[in-house]
């Protein structure tokens, strides 16, 4: 069975150490710039072994100050990066620990040059083999570990535009990414060679060199166009009863550079290039963020380098990132997002564990890895990780006793380790997992409340728009109601006052001051409120009225005194009024007014204000309104 065993309870180490930070180095390259146009002019200065500054000579006030865990100065050598920030790690292989070492910057910066060097100047890359091969080497061959074997074996694939393709096996393109049950990532089909001696790794690693896609741009005439990435794993088999087998794997990446196309000049094929690459680069900056913030969903699917690096960054290895700058001041933006990426980087936090692989059922001999591929298929795979999850799980009483006969096998010291360490992992989960449940149970009740507080907006919504329908359905009746007023029977002191007509009496401040429309179930309350405060009082109650126009089942009442005096009002003006006077009432005009006085002048006093229909263009309709309108004004002031 897979299991994932903290490397630092396995081996009693220093718990503190259980979780390893990303190591953050910055690389600066040697000035090479032939054309100088403003001078030889940098944008980095180091200040010691661990921080440097970065300058915008345009502006020296923005002078940027960054630390990290390492700073390489333009005369650092390519063992000084080696021995000072990956050799720490390569240990960690041997033990069944995961690492990953990837190189990062602006294109042209030092990249591929950090990795993977030259001949005479040979980078990471060979550095690290050759010492892993030293290690294996020496490991089998001491005292203490001579139960156990080690194998080397190595992959290289590329990410271009999107697609994994196997350096090694060139025909071998677009290759899956998956993930397995212990979420350890591979690569299924993948070309795999097995790598006794350095010359092996050479071989391999020459040719495999060859089939990357590399082009020249403005900034570097060998630019990388893909994301490399060596895959060197390290296999530590138990050649004695219970067969463990421990996997290290260490990732090796030599990243694409960050591209800026208004300097690279990229065009065609390499501007598509470059859209792949930096959209995968962003999707990595987009990951580190979400790590950095310990976001639920981590987007690593948004891209096949962020997929490949899943177990590299925030998950299982150890990892360690150098930012590659480049001194000359054109290079000032890059090199400064470059930092701000790298700066991020530094806080997010790995938790090491080895991966452990207990072979339960008696084998005769430790079966070598395969030369050939990683794993033919996922399908297969699971197979695989089912049949061992059934033969081997201590918790199934089918296998209780195979598992303790073989504990029984062992040293009574080691078992009782094993047993502490079991302990130890169950209690550690059950508190990793309360630990994780709280911001999480926060999260989710916060999400609650906006999902209601959504859910509750969602409604009023819904409660305005019906109102909003209400009201213009009271609208067009009181419209209809009001065309129809005139062959409505009305009782004298009955007037019918449309809610529209309520714009009408609170158009003023006066009126809506004094003006109460109260429902009828305050009709009492109403009365109370006239004898009390002596005030005009419109009731609304229900209309005795029959028809369309009453349908809305409201009409308004106004004391039949104040009714009368208001006509009586109306009528002495329009028979005694100026033309002034006539235009102060509602809905006369000059014109109107003119006519009015003209009128009396022909056919003598209004008998009743109802006669205004006997002017030009008053019709009844009219006349009602014009009656309604000043009956409300006179009595609202
Ligand atoms: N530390 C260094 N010392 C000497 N030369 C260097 C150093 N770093 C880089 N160079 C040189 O600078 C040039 C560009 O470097 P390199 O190709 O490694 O950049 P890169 O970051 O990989 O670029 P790209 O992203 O475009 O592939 C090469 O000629 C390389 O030899």
């Amino acid at each position: 069975m897979a299991k994932r065993v903290s490397l630092m309870d396995y081996h009693g180490g220093n718990k503190k150490a259980s979780t390893a930070r990303v190591r953050v180095a910055v690389r600066l390259r040697p000035y090479m710039d032939k054309e100088e146009v403003n001078g030889k002019r940098l944008c980095v200065r180091g200040l010691d072994s661990q921080s440097l500054e970065i300058v915008n000579w345009r502006n020296q006030l923005e002078t940027m100050h960054y630390q990290f865990d390492a700073f390489y100065g333009n005369d650092s050598t390519q063992r000084e990066v080696y021995t000072g920030s990956v050799y720490p790690i390569l240990s960690k292989l041997l033990i069944g620990q995961n690492a990953s070492v990837f190189a990062y910057g602006p294109t042209g910066a030092g990249k591929t040059h950090t990795m993977q060097g030259s001949p005479g100047q040979p980078g990471i890359i060979p550095r690290a083999v050759r010492d892993l091969l030293q290690m294996a080497r020496a490991a089998s061959s001491t005292a203490d570990d001579e139960t156990w074997t080690y194998s080397i074996t190595m992959s290289y694939v590329e990410i271009y535009q999107e697609k994994v393709m196997d350096l090694l096996e060139p025909k071998n393109k677009d290759l899956p990414i998956r993930e397995d049950k212990d979420h350890n990532i591979l690569i299924p089909g993948l070309t795999q060679k097995t790598i006794n001696t350095f010359a092996d790794f050479d071989e391999h690693f020459m040719l495999a060199s060859q089939n990357r896609t590399v082009a020249s741009t403005k900034l570097n005439d060998r630019s990388s166009r893909s994301h490399a990435v060596l895959l060197i794993k390290v296999q530590k088999n138990q050649q004695v009863v219970p067969y463990r087998q421990l996997t290290g794997k260490l990732y090796l990446i030599d990243l694409a550079g960050s591209e800026d196309n208004r300097r690279t000049g990229n065009q065609g094929i390499r501007l598509k290039e470059s859209g792949a690459i930096n959209s995968s680069l962003f999707t990595l900056s987009k990951v580190v963020d979400a790590l950095n913030q310990g976001l639920p969903r981590i987007p690593y699917r948004d891209s096949k380098l962020t997929r490949l690096l899943q177990d590299s960054l925030g998950g299982s290895a150890h990892s360690v990132m150098i930012t590659n700058i480049a001194p000359e001041e054109k290079y000032y933006f890059d090199t400064l997002t470059a930092l701000n990426f790298a700066a991020k980087s530094k806080q997010i936090i790995n938790k090491p564990f080895c991966q452990e692989s207990t072979q339960v059922t008696v084998q005769p001999t430790m079966k070598r890895p395969r030369d050939d591929v990683e794993a033919p298929t996922a399908s297969r795979q699971r197979k695989k990780s089912k049949t061992e999850d059934n033969e081997e799980s201590p918790n199934s009483s089918a296998n209780a006793t195979q598992y303790k006969l073989n504990l029984a096998s062992l040293d009574p010291a080691v078992v009782e380790r094993l047993l502490k360490l079991d302990k130890i992992l169950t209690e550690k989960s059950i508190k990793d997992a309360q630990l994780l449940s709280t911001p999480k149970r926060e999260r989710m009740a916060l999400l609650k409340k906006w999902e209601e507080s959504q859910v509750e907006i969602e409604r009023l919504k819904e409660r305005q728009k019906e109102l909003e329908q209400k009201a213009m359905v009271a609208e067009s009746r009181l419209e209809k109601s009001d065309n129809s007023l005139s062959d409505c029977s009305v009782n004298e002191s009955t007037f019918r006052a449309p809610l529209r007509g309520r714009n009408r009496i609170t158009s003023t401040a006066k009126a809506k001051k004094i003006v109460r429309v109260l429902p009828l179930q305050d009709h009492n309350r109403q009365q109370n409120a006239i004898l009390e405060e002596g005030l005009p009082v419109i009731e609304k109650k229900k209309s005795k009225c029959t028809g369309s126009e009453n349908e809305l089942g409201w009409e308004v009442n106004i004391r039949t005194d104040l009714l009368q005096t208001s006509r009586e009002k109306i009528l002495n003006l329009l028979n005694a009024g100026s033309v002034k006077e006539l235009k102060s009432l509602q809905k006369i005009g000059d014109k109107k007014a003119k006519l009015i006085v003209g009128w009396r002048e022909v056919n003598g006093p209004f008998k009743s204000v109802e006669d205004l229909s006997s002017l030009d263009g008053m019709s009844v309709k009219l006349v009602s309104s014009f009656i309604k309108a000043n009956i409300m004004t006179m009595v609202a002031s």
